[in-house]
């Protein structure tokens, strides 16, 4: 399921990041892309081992793991490899597939891919984010704090920036749910709950499809 979360981070956040990223230095982005994504990835990225960039990243961390769609959606047993991006005119990362593992030493599985937008999309030209389906390309450029969740198994690129620059945050997410599909069962029985919830409280009915959102989950959970 592709999606779209808005408000992951308030807008004192984003300005306290953005502030951090006009003095901090950037390093080309190929050090952390897999062998062949290397090829097609021309962007910026902040020093992964700063202690800044690890501050900047539990933050963000925290803003989704808090966030209840996210939540619903993705299932997180882990938020890894997060990274701070930036595109100046011209960069651009092609066409390629997120690795399945990611990590040094302790490797993480990587079912959703996320990219937290953290600049409006008025600032800049080109760089949306496009997902290659198989019905054609879908391309996103979301308000400043709006992230979007897409399964990491799609290929997909960023279109060159031709004006001003693009900052984002992106990540992955091993799921407590591998399969995307019963992510989806769950995802929907969750939604029918909480609604039934809000109508009605606690009845019989919620009460039943709780069971079967907390049994599903338990077998389906690795
Ligand atoms: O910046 C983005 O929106 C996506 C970046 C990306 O695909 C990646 O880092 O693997
Ligand atoms: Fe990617």
């Amino acid at each position: 399921m592709i999606a779209i979360i808005d408000d992951v981070l308030a807008p004192e956040e984003l300005q306290e990041i953005l502030t951090h990223f006009d003095r901090a230095d950037f390093v080309d982005g190929k050090k952390t892309a897999g062998w062949h994504a290397k090829l097609v990835k021309n962007n910026m990225q902040l020093p992964s081992k700063a202690t800044s960039t690890q501050e900047l990243r539990k933050q963000v961390k925290e803003a989704l793991i808090r966030n209840k769609l996210f939540q619903a959606l993705v299932q997180p047993k882990i938020v890894h490899s997060l990274l701070f991006s930036r595109y100046e005119v011209g960069m651009s990362y092609g066409t390629h597939v997120d690795n399945a593992f990611m990590g040094k030493g302790e490797f993480w599985r990587s079912d959703i891919s996320f990219t937290l937008f953290l600049c409006e999309p008025e600032g800049y030209e080109g760089g949306e984010l496009v997902i290659e389906a198989s019905d054609g390309d879908r391309a996103y450029k979301l308000p400043s704090g709006s992230a979007l969740v897409y399964p990491s198994s799609t290929l997909h690129r960023v279109n060159p920036v031709t004006a001003g620059v693009r900052f984002a945050a992106v990540g992955w997410v091993q799921s407590l749910v591998r399969d995307p599909d019963k992510r989806e069962i769950l995802f929907d029985l969750d939604t029918t709950r909480r609604s039934l919830f809000a109508k009605g409280g606690k009845t019989i009915e919620f009460d039943l499809i709780s069971k079967s959102y907390a049994n599903l989950l338990r077998q389906w959970a690795d």
